[in-house]
């Protein structure tokens, strides 16, 4: 981690080089996504299985790429009562918070002569996206609850899973006993592009979704970039993000864990720690060395903390919110004093922690709010997946004759403007009535 003290040339050249904006892909890697994607839409489930089986587990037919009922007793039998009480405290806490977003239909008589309003509807199906985890190491059970969870309590009759096969053609049971508890519909052992293709177009097999969620790898990110149009997608996930606050109060051998919880997530994670205390920001640069060494995914970790893991020492903390409103981080820990206090000063981040007793694997695991959050600076203008990722708004529209009869003039008037003769006469044929 290196050290900056802010403001000063080095620390504001390597700031800007932070803050500079732009999602980019190689183009070789569209290219190769769009193949993919064209293939599966001409040659449906086929193609699925053809590149599953090159890229992933052989041995896959049409047949056997949705997961069945058998297929998810035999996981359920496997599954250790302590994680299911886990992950039960996790869905009831995500449920109860997602309940809460669920926007209200609304309609209004208060124009005379009018009805208008604002119906909310579910989207009829949605796809959710779930990690291999490097092969079903890392099973992302989390992610399976994150992403059904807001489907369901939208209202979405039918959510359907994907997620890569292990070496042994296998969904890790993990993985599917969260799929079962969040009540998940149908479940497909898929994973990449090829997944993403087959949600968005369908095929023979797999029906077409009208949403697609969730994080994945870089094809996988292509993949939703390429289909968002043709389908709703909730957002182009980057690596992981935290950048943690820090005044006296902090607990440097803490900070280094926080920022090594989002280090282990990807080789281009980044962890930035804004502090007003430079002796804050060496003991947490002692603390990171000694903690990164014990961890399971220490080579992940290390790789993104020699690249993407820097300090800066800042006067006071209203800097320290300037260059953080600047990042807007997915993650932003206050570790400072008085959090409540202090929270308004922020403007963009995807969640905010606040206080030393929340840590951010609090909000990825059990807290309640979703953990598929903005990356990448898009916390300017984005949020969390939340259940509105699911639902549309259908506008409602009445009028009665003499409002009609009070409005029509405007109406022919604007619309003869804009040269649409049609649209006038769809005005006058009535006025004569
Ligand atoms: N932002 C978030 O909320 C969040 C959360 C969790 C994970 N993630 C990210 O999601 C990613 C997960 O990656 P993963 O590997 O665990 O699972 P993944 O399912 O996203 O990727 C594995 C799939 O990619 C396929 N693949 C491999 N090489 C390919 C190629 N050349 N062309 C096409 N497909 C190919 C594999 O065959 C497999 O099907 C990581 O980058 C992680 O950082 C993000
Ligand atoms: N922190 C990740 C999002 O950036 C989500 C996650 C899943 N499991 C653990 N963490
Ligand atoms: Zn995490």
């Amino acid at each position: 981690m290196k050290i900056y003290q802010y403001p000063s040339q080095a620390a504001e050249k390597r700031f800007k080089s932070m803050v500079d904006r732009g999602v980019s892909f190689r183009v070789k890697d569209v290219k190769a996504v769009s193949k993919i994607l064209e293939d599966v839409r001409k040659n449906g489930d086929q193609a699925v299985v053809d590149y599953s089986n090159r890229f992933d587990a052989g041995g896959m037919t049409v047949e056997s790429m949705r997961v069945t009922d058998q297929e998810m007793q035999d996981a359920l039998a496997q599954v250790d009562p302590e994680f299911q009480k886990a992950m039960e405290r996790s869905h009831r806490n995500v449920a109860d918070f997602h309940r809460r977003q669920l926007p209200k239909s609304w309609i209004t008589t208060d124009r005379p002569g009018t009805v208008l309003g604002q119906m909310i509807r579910p989207v009829d199906a949605a796809g959710v996206y779930v990690p291999g985890g490097q092969g079903g190491s890392t099973p992302l059970v989390s992610s399976v609850i994150m992403g059904g969870v807001p489907a369901k309590i939208a209202g979405v009759e039918r959510v359907i899973m994907v997620t890569p096969p292990r070496a042994d053609g296998t969904v890790h049971p993990y993985l599917l006993a969260a799929a079962r508890l969040t009540g998940i519909d149908e479940i497909y052992k898929i994973g990449s592009a090829w997944a993403v293709a087959a949600m968005a177009f369908g095929t023979e097999t797999i029906k077409a979704v009208d949403v697609i969620v969730g994080p994945g790898n870089i094809y996988v990110t292509i993949a939703k970039s390429l289909v968002a149009g043709t389908v709703g997608i909730d957002m182009i996930a980057g690596p992981s993000e935290v950048l943690v606050i820090a005044d006296h109060t902090a607990d440097p051998d803490c900070i280094a864990a926080d920022l090594l919880s989002q280090a282990e997530h990807d080789p281009m994670a980044s962890s930035i720690l804004v502090t007003t205390k430079r002796k804050i920001a060496l003991n947490a640069k002692k603390a990171l060395a000694e903690r990164v060494a014990k961890l399971s995914r220490r080579e992940i970790a290390e790789a993104s903390v020699q690249k993407n893991c820097v300090a800066f020492v800042v006067e006071d903390l209203d800097v320290a919110a300037d260059l953080s409103n600047a990042i807007a981080p997915e993650h932003l820990e206050l570790l400072v004093e008085d959090p409540f206090a202090y929270f308004p000063k922020i403007k963009h981040a995807g969640a905010m922690f606040l206080g030393q007793y929340t840590p951010e694997p609090v909000g990825d695991y059990v807290a309640g709010p979703n953990h598929v959050l903005p990356t990448q600076g898009t916390g300017r203008f984005s949020s969390a997946l939340n259940v509105d990722n699911f639902l549309k708004k259908i506008s409602l529209l009445h009028y009665s004759k003499e409002t009609f009869d009070a409005e029509a003039e405007d109406i022919i008037r604007l619309a003869e403007v804009e040269g649409l003769t049609a649209h006038a006469e769809s005005v006058k044929a009535r006025l004569k009535k």
